[in-house]
């Protein structure tokens, strides 16, 4: 395995391109999530990086070679978990799992991968006979067998339903560990992105707005559009004077001055018997937690995560205090 470097990346589809200076990179090893909405470049980027579709400039570098674009895709060195799976489905599970392997070395290392990702016996199953998650073992299998310097993981979970998928991300991290694998994982879900990858980089607008780990991009988002992007937010638009900022939920320090926005995340929102009254509209139940939706005295409408604790039921009066320190994006100019 090797680390992957892209370096001023450039692509696209004629026009206006679509990865406008792309950088970042993963260490030997490391799993990084590249996270951004629909359509803001990853399968370009996925698809550049195998060598399926041209860059128009930059450097894409695995270890201490350089993928230009006379390297063809099977030349690479890496290896592909595309969207829900795509096995060959005339073909057995370990002939998916041995197909970019010599004749010679398949038995052993098929069983090895096969045990690797927790289907030892699977081997002679079709993929028709397979669950989706049972699949998507199998497709990180096939990429694995090979040894590639990368693996690029599409989406792999977006087909599967929520429990299924938070189970095979966990699995599918430990693999990619214990396989000492470097790996690159592109997703729109920002809660597969924070939970999985070791660093994630914010796409946006075609160049990376963030690139730091999860903890990091959760707390010190880099502007306000990677805070809204990556998780639930309670927002308020304020003016920031000597430190501190009038907000509906009461007087809160920050860091800067002037116009801006002040940003909460939901369970930083506490509900008690100390803090500003609110009327409670609704709580959405979720198992682990609540999602509380509040009205403030001003007609504001905020939103509380609670985890265990007081929730209150509609038209219950609640106080709400906040835990924590806000944080604040001045306007730009
Ligand atoms: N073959 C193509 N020809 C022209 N434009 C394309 C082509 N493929 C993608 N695009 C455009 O390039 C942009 C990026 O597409 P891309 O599929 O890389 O985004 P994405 O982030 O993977 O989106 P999603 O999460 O929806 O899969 C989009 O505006 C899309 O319309």
């Amino acid at each position: 395995m090797s680390g992957l470097t892209v370096k001023r990346l450039v692509a696209g589809y004629g026009g206006d391109p679509v990865l406008r200076e792309v950088d970042f990179e993963v260490q030997e090893g490391g799993l990084l999530a590249v996270l951004g909405p629909s359509g803001c470049g990853k399968t370009t980027l996925l698809r550049v990086l195998a060598g399926f579709h041209p860059a128009s400039s930059g450097e894409v570098w695995l270890g201490e070679r350089q993928l230009t674009a006379d390297v063809p895709p099977e030349r690479r060195g890496i290896g592909i978990v595309p969207q829900e799976g795509a096995l060959f489905p005339h073909l057995s599970v370990a002939g998916n799992v041995g197909f970019g392997l010599r004749r010679g070395e398949r038995g052993a290392r098929v069983e090895e991968l096969l045990d690797l990702v927790g289907l030892s016996g699977f081997g002679a199953r079709m993929p028709g006979e397979l669950s989706g998650g049972q699949a998507q073992r199998v497709a990180l299998a096939r990429a694995l067998a090979p040894r590639p310097g990368v693996v690029l993981l599409d989406e792999p979970f977006s087909a599967l339903d929520a429990g299924l998928r938070e189970e095979l991300r966990a699995d599918v991290r430990a693999t990619l560990r214990s396989a000492g694998a470097t790996a690159l994982l592109v997703t729109h879900d920002q809660e597969e992105a924070l939970g999985m990858a070791d660093l994630v980089a914010v796409l946006r607008d075609g160049a990376v707005a963030q690139l730091a780990r999860p903890q990091t991009i959760y707390s010190s988002p880099a502007d306000l559009g990677v805070a809204l992007f990556v998780g639930e937010a309670v927002t308020f638009s304020g003016i920031a004077r000597s430190g501190l900022v009038r907000t509906p939920l009461g007087t809160l320090p920050v860091s800067g001055e002037g116009h801006g926005t002040v940003l909460l995340r939901p369970e930083q929102l506490i509900l008690g018997t100390d803090g500003v009254p609110s009327i409670v509209e609704d709580v959405l139940f979720h198992g682990h937690d609540a999602s509380v939706l509040l009205r403030l005295a001003d007609g504001t409408r905020v939103r509380s995560r609670v985890q265990g604790g007081v929730t209150g039921r509609a038209g219950d009066t609640v106080a709400v205090s906040v835990n924590g320190t806000a944080l604040f994006f001045g306007d730009m100019p």
